[in-house]
């Protein structure tokens, strides 16, 4: 009898464990892909001034005790009031954290809030879920009020409420259609018709491109700028992705058009992070 606690807690510390490393490298491989439109990436720093590429691993590390947590404190437990005020809680310290290790740079905020509502939602589901259910079940948590959450005026917000789009929030809300009905199909399409792995998450990041309304791209550069990324995007896609020469043709030609505009898809980035973490978690369970 007093061997079964201990062995639960063995359990769900292994899981947090595993959720919280793949978490981090899901940010890792996401921030050194190349080339990508805009962001930082292997090359420099895109349309960014004060994020690098060792910056953002250097946060993604910072991170990963802010996944741990998440996690251990989710395990099998229902979406309800009081695990959305705790993950809530962790998500602001998470924040602190990174805002601590970077000196004050931003640089994943929206991936704390994605990644961490999923990492929760794996370990409430006991780590044994499809990618279709950790989404279901992160949206279950996103939709409940936080009433300790500050009421903070963002950037992301303003831009949500000026040009009236769905932002962060409401992605999580919906379940993460981006990564359910456009990046996760596009990767494995991707990688089953013979594209390299680089290739493949570039395409599975032009699929969000095509239609995400990207709360960083309308800050910065408006309406016209999010028109520029959508319809860039789709354009490498038509041409065959990432994996053709007229694909990364243009793909060239929509990251000097970013740079221009001084656009940057970091919602985007952030998906893209998600789905590598969804992709890999489900493959070990699926
Ligand atoms: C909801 C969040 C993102 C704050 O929203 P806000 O509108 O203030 O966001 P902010 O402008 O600071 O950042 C939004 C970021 O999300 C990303 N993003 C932009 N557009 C989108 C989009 N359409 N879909 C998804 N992500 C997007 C970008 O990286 C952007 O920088 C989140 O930080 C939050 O509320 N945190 C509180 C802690 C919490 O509850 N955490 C729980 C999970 S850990
Ligand atoms: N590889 C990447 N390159 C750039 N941004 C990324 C990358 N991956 C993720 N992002 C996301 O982009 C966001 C940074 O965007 P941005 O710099 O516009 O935010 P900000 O700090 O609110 O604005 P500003 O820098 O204009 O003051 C981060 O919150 C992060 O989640």
């Amino acid at each position: 009898m007093t061997m079964q606690p201990q062995l639960s807690e063995q359990r769900a510390e292994r899981l947090a464990e595993r959720l919280a490393e793949r978490a981090s490298m899901a940010l890792i491989d996401e921030a050194r892909l190349t080339p990508k439109p805009g962001l930082v990436d292997g090359r420099g720093s895109g349309a960014h001034q004060d994020l690098t590429l060792t910056l953002m691993e250097l946060s993604a590390r910072s991170l990963q005790p802010t996944f741990h947590a998440l996690a251990l404190h989710s395990w099998q437990r229902p979406a309800d009031i009081a695990l959305r005020q705790l993950v809530g809680q962790l998500g602001r310290e998470g924040e602190a954290q990174m805002m601590a290790a970077t000196n004050g740079v931003n640089t994943h905020r929206g991936a704390i809030w994605a990644l961490g509502l999923l990492v929760s939602a794996v370990a409430m589901l006991d780590g044994d879920a499809t990618a279709e259910a950790v989404c279901r079940t992160a949206a279950a948590l996103a939709s409940l009020p936080d009433d300790r959450a500050p009421r903070s005026f963002s950037k992301g917000l303003r831009a949500t409420q000026r040009y009236r789009v769905p932002g962060a929030r409401e992605e999580a809300q919906q379940a993460f259609p981006h990564i359910r009905q456009l990046a996760l199909p596009q990767l494995r399409r991707s990688r089953a018709a013979g594209a390299t792995e680089e290739q493949a998450r570039l395409d599975a990041l032009m699929a969000i491109m095509t239609s995400l309304s990207d709360t960083c791209v309308l800050s910065r550069s408006g309406l016209n700028g999010l028109e520029a990324m959508q319809q860039g995007a789709q354009r490498v896609l038509d041409h065959g992705g990432c994996s053709t020469l007229p694909g990364r043709q243009a793909l060239a030609q929509l990251d000097a058009k970013m740079l221009s505009m001084n656009a940057s898809p970091g919602g985007a980035a952030d998906l893209l992070a998600a789905t590598l973490f969804l992709d890999g978690i489900c493959l070990l369970t699926h």
